[in-house]
């Protein structure tokens, strides 16, 4: 048998115990429901059971692995050994070790980082290649590394089919090809935050995804209560990489945008100009509501006097302060306070009760602390995060106590509502006021916190929002992905020291990712002409890429232009974006002509999903997505549309994988301009 055949067989094996696993795992579903000895324990153990059964049915004939690694005869506990690496583990006949190992294990490590200089103990690296439909082995190549020989990611033909393929339908996983760069990331410690800096396409989104799915494998117990939390800037994107964690069987990751996280906050209703946003979301305004907050606590003046059947307690004012006092040096949340405040003057009240030789009872403690519920509202009240966000936007002189030294007042006045609510329950919460409200009810409470959050595309954070993320991420860890020069929102990170002190990590350490998988090196030249006028001090990009198509062309009438670019990109295999800064008339125009398109707007959550091979979308909604060929039309409307429409126009030249059709009827943006010729 020649060693293709002989891998075949193999195949046919993995195949074999994934049946075999499948056999058992249904067969337990129903002895888990009937013998398990009380009902929870039967119905986790028949949810996990039938979660396998699903997740090993819906993929037998996936590729079972992607690698292989033999080990020389000095490897030592691995001596002479012979692994193949998959997406999953599949286990060998009872008493034999298992038939593929997980990529996530310490042993599949090997797989993405040996390399000739330091093999260590991999004599030979496998990679296979897999028909299309992944049902059929098709080759593999070696790497020896124990005689010297190494191919980085372009020497490979395996890796550079699976980059350069054409991408149909939502984003896939990158297992079998993580590059070393990318491994070190992944697999970096849970203990420590990173952030990565990378240029567009070189794999930040994919490395948060399979860091999330390595974390939830090696550290299983530690994020059962917390758990992962992804966060995306919108809908569309979400959409797009919706399934890459389900492939890699985690399918208990929440996945959402920081608005959709703090909707329970309030219902977003109104819109916020640029310059009340750009105020509301600086974390200055963090100051600003702690004032607005404690002003409500008074100092108390007087004796209190509680009644206590026919006799009064009393407790005098220095007694009073003192309580107060002690606990706002505490700083715990407001209302871990004001229930402090409660149980000290009760138990002074007890104090004094039991030196009269009174013993009182459970009943008598609910009875004094109901005595005593005037004064506590009085001194430290009770209070809602919508009382004190919209007291900060109404009332002027409120705003100003809170303020003063902390917002001028031209800022005061920028955030003040020019229609207040009758009252806080009427107000229309804008995005960034349920930022604020979200602060607010972090110092009434505690945030129930994960275990590790990654954020993706970071950099178009405010200052606010990343504190909310790190009020949910205090005892854990994060992984901050971005890229500066990618910043469009006018709140926007400058320099990523200032976000990471503002999501709660400081000293997190920022590496840079500069090798792009997405982009072609024509395009990619194309966008760093731009890049050098973005004022973001960032390295340029590196693509992997050889291939690929760029034209620039200047056109009479644009929807006619672009009519015959999709006509033309339709001959060809993979997905098609339309993007323009208002993309709705050239999205009808293709209709009209009786091209199939799919729209994407904020609402449409299953972007890239939708089956249609052409998609139009505004630039605006572009970020982290990528298509096959990508039809930009009219670049000067996307710089002119908002004021970092540079960036905007970086974003949305940056998406194709193969080609990028520029079409134009005014000039272009001077960076871009080459004096009319086509490039
Ligand atoms: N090691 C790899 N092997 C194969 N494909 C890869 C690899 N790394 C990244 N890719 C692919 O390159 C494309 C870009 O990756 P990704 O979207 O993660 O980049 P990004 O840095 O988040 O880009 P952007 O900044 O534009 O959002 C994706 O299709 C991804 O699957």
């Amino acid at each position: 048998m020649n060693e293709l055949d002989a891998e075949r067989a193999y195949v046919e094996r993995c195949r074999e115990a994934v049946r075999r696993m499948l056999d058992g795992a249904r067969h337990n579903v129903i002895v888990g429901e009937t013998v398990a000895g009380d009902r929870y324990s039967a119905e986790r153990l028949g949810r996990h059971l039938k979660s396998l059964a699903k997740e090993l049915s819906e993929e037998p004939d996936g590729p079972p692995f992607f690698g292989r690694l033999d080990y020389g005869p000095d490897a030592g506990d691995h001596a002479a050994r012979k692994y193949y690496i998959g997406r999953r583990h599949l286990s060998g006949d009872t008493g034999e070790p298992p038939v593929v190992i997980d990529w996530r294990a310490p042993v599949a490590r090997a797989f993405y980082r040996a390399s000739a200089r330091e093999p260590g103990g991999v004599a030979v690296r496998r990679r296979f290649g897999w028909s299309n439909d992944s049902a059929e082995l098709t080759g593999y190549e070696d790497e020896r590394l124990d005689l010297g020989e190494e191919r980085d990611a372009a020497a490979s033909r395996i890796v550079t089919a699976e980059i350069e393929r054409p991408r149909v339908g939502p984003m896939r996983d990158i297992v079998a090809t993580i590059q070393p760069e990318q491994d070190e990331l992944v697999r970096a410690p849970i203990s420590g935050s990173i952030c990565v800096q990378g240029a567009p396409g070189t794999g930040k989104t994919a490395v948060g995804l399979h860091r999330a799915a390595y974390l939830l494998y090696a550290h299983r117990q530690r994020l059962r209560n917390g758990g992962v939390l992804v966060l995306g800037p919108n809908q569309a994107f979400l959409g797009y990489i919706s399934q890459v964690l389900p492939a890699l069987g985690e399918v208990d990751v929440e996945q959402t945008t920081v608005g959709r996280l703090l909707r329970h906050r309030g219902e977003m209703r109104a819109h916020d100009g640029e310059d009340a946003a750009v105020v509301k979301h600086d974390a200055r305004m963090a100051k600003v509501l702690r004032r607005a907050l404690y002003a409500r606590v008074r100092k108390p003046s007087g004796t209190l006097a509680v009644p206590d059947g026919s006799y009064r307690w009393r407790i005098d004012e220095y007694d009073l302060r003192r309580v107060v006092d002690d606990t706002r040096r505490e700083a715990v949340p407001y209302l871990v306070g004001r229930e402090r405040v409660i149980s000290r003057l009760v138990s002074l009240l007890q104090q004094r009760a039991e030196s009269r030789g009174q013993t009182p009872n459970a009943a008598w403690v609910k009875r004094m602390r109901r005595s005593i519920t005037g004064f506590t509202d009085e001194v430290w009240p009770t209070v809602r995060a919508e009382e004190v966000v919209a007291e900060v936007l109404t009332d002027a002189d409120a705003l100003a106590r809170a303020a003063g030294g902390t917002l001028t007042p031209a800022e005061q006045k920028a955030i003040l509502w020019t229609r207040p609510p009758r009252s806080h329950r009427s107000a229309r919460w804008s995005e960034a006021d349920i930022v604020l409200l979200d602060e607010v009810a972090g110092l009434l409470e505690r945030e129930q916190g994960y275990g590790h959050v990654i954020v993706d595309e970071a950099q178009d954070l405010s200052q606010m929002q990343c504190r909310a993320i790190a009020r949910r991420s205090e005892h854990g860890s994060i992984t901050v992905l971005g890229d500066l020069a990618q910043a469009t929102t006018p709140w926007a990170a400058v320099r990523w020291p200032d976000a990471l002190t503002h999501l709660g990590k400081p000293d997190t350490a920022v590496i840079a990712l500069t090798t792009g998988f997405r982009v072609p090196a024509a395009v990619v030249a194309l966008a760093n002409r731009l890049l050098s006028t973005l004022d973001a001090d960032v390295p340029q990009t590196r693509s992997l890429r050889s291939d690929g198509m760029l034209r620039v062309r200047r056109v009479p009438d644009l929807a006619t232009a672009v009519v015959a670019a999709v006509r033309d990109a339709l001959r060809h295999e993979g997905s098609i974006g339309v993007i323009a800064a208002d993309v709705g008339p050239l999205a009808e125009r293709l209709r009209a002509e009786g091209i199939v398109v799919a729209g994407l707007d904020g609402a449409d959550a299953t972007a890239g999903t939708t089956g249609a091979q052409v998609t139009a979308v505004p630039a605006t909604l572009v970020k982290g997505l990528e298509y096959d060929h990508v039809i930009l039309a009219e670049p000067a409307a996307i710089t002119e549309a908002e004021t970092r429409g540079a960036n905007r126009l970086y974003v949305a030249l940056t998406r194709a994988v193969s080609r990028l059709d520029v079409l134009h009827t005014r000039s272009l943006p001077a960076a871009l301009d080459d004096h009319g010729s086509p490039m």
